[in-house]
């Protein structure tokens, strides 16, 4: 995932501005960077409508400042409403900067059509107070356009969980690097569009946004095998493996081939149906277990005999039981909320730490499912994916996200990357197929999200 935008935590991103502050860069001067940055989006993001700025008594606050101070070099009507005094260094420093009033936020704060939210930031420590809540809550409202300074006021940075109720936000301009609540639901859904400024720190890290896929152009001697033969093992509802399969052919996977006992209605006469098993076929790419498997563990127990790469999705990560199975198997599991729950149990963190420690213990890729989905990898990766689309929540896009993973896996892509790049694709097959779609739209879609990677 190599120039995806990268995600640090608080104690990554402090360790990262002190890196900065010791190679002699100094904090007023990342303040200013950051300040600027933020005038910058809401000035093209908004024009000179009139602002309001809301700033805390940190640096996020002082970042406010500094945003005032651009914005009315520009023309732009500014007004600032403080919640007490600046405490830190910096945030007084940027308050000193500022040459115009400042007002006590309060009940009688009248709106602006701009609202910049400097509240708080990575440093907030619990819920805001109750009134500070509801009128940050009625600001909001009462704005045309809403911009979170780095994050929403009230949200846990590393977690996305929210400390007290946070309005929804047009656009989050963030610094240095994104942050996990960027990302992770609930906060996820309320940043609105996240824009990143550099401010000059280094922000190297294994976990990132995932982003833009870069697939290999297909070579002019490709064939059906090394294009990726996904092997497909059915169980008691052919429904479910064949939507999975049908993906795994739309994203350019060269070969499906599905072992069935029964033959299955419907499915595409280039999708080959055997009613054998050919499991250690050396010329598989990857072999996709799970959906539709039903009540049939042997169907799973068949699957783990192979040494092939595989994708265990659905039932067959129900029956796994035991994460310890996944050792040394090569394997991508998908669980959803109740099937991460069911195999590895209630783990502690946020969403990312709970994923990668499922990665840890099972040696497997875990995508980890959601309004929020995130890929873990046992050596430390985590990609976040955008949020996505709400009606991506129906019938059968699971199965299809699964038969888009093994595809991926079996061109050669390596676990993680595989399971990003389909879940990429298949959050821009959902926006391209709308609000209506069904699991079957969502597969037609495919060729047009593939379309936007150069492949
Ligand atoms: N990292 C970087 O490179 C750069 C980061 N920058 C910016 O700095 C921001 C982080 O700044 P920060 O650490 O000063 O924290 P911030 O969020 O302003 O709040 C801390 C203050 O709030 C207080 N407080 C906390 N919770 C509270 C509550 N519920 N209700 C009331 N008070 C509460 C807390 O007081 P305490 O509880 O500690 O007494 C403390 O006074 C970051 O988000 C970014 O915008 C840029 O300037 C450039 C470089
Ligand atoms: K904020």
């Amino acid at each position: 995932m190599t120039g995806d935008r990268p995600i640090l935590t608080t104690a990554q991103m402090i360790a990262a501005e002190q890196e900065a502050i010791d190679a002699g860069t100094a904090v007023e001067t990342l303040m200013e960077r950051a300040g600027a940055a933020l005038a910058e989006a809401a000035y093209l993001y908004a024009g000179k409508m009139p602002i309001l700025i809301l700033v805390g008594p940190g640096n996020n606050g002082g970042d406010g400042y500094v945003a005032a101070r651009h914005l009315a070099k520009h023309g732009v009507p500014v007004r600032i409403a403080a919640l007490g005094e600046p405490k830190s260094d910096a945030a007084k420093w940027a308050r000193d900067q500022w040459e115009g009033d400042v007002e006590t936020l309060s009940e009688e704060t009248k709106s602006a059509p701009l609202l910049i939210d400097a509240l708080f930031g990575t440093g907030l420590k619990r819920g805001l107070e109750d009134i500070v809540v509801l009128i940050l809550s009625r600001l909001a409202t009462e704005a045309h356009v809403r911009v979170a300074c780095d994050l929403p006021s009230g949200v846990q940075s590393d977690s996305g969980v929210e400390l007290s109720p946070v309005p929804d936000f047009d656009l989050t301009v963030t610094f240095g690097a994104l942050k996990p609540c960027h990302r992770l639901f609930p906060a996820s859904h309320k940043c609105g569009r996240v824009v990143l400024a550099d401010i000059g720190v280094d922000a190297t890290s294994a976990w990132a946004e995932i982003g833009q896929p870069r697939l290999a152009p297909l070579k002019p001697d490709a064939h059906k095998y090394s294009r990726g033969l996904v092997h497909a093992l059915a169980g008691t509802m052919p429904g479910a493996i064949a939507l999975a399969a049908k993906a795994a052919a739309r994203s350019g996977a060269g070969y499906v081939r599905v072992s069935t006992s029964r033959s299955i209605d419907g499915l595409p006469s280039a999708i080959v149906q055997t009613d054998t098993a050919e499991i250690n076929d050396q010329r598989i790419g990857c072999l996709l277990v799970g959906p539709g498997m039903g009540n049939l563990p042997q169907v799973l127990t068949m699957a783990l005999t192979s040494h092939v790469p595989k994708v265990i999705d659905a039932d067959g990560i129900t029956h796994l039981g035991d994460p310890e199975r996944l050792r040394g198997q090569n394997a991508i599991v998908t669980p959803h909320e109740g099937e991460f729950q069911r195999l590895f149990g209630r783990l502690e963190g946020s969403k990312a730490d709970r994923a990668l420690e499922a990665a840890r213990r099972s040696g497997a890729v875990v995508v980890y499912k959601g309004p929020d989905t995130v890929v873990a990898a046992d050596d430390g990766r985590l990609g976040f994916a955008l949020p996505a689309p709400a009606w991506l929540a129906s019938a059968g896009t699971g199965d299809v996200l699964a038969g888009m993973i093994a595809a991926m896996r079996a061109r050669a892509l390596d676990g993680f990357e595989a399971a990003c790049a389909a879940v990429w694709l298949h959050g821009r097959a959902a926006e391209i197929a709308g609000p209506s779609m069904i699991a079957d739209d969502l597969i037609a879609a495919i060729p047009k999200a593939l379309s936007l990677v150069d492949a």
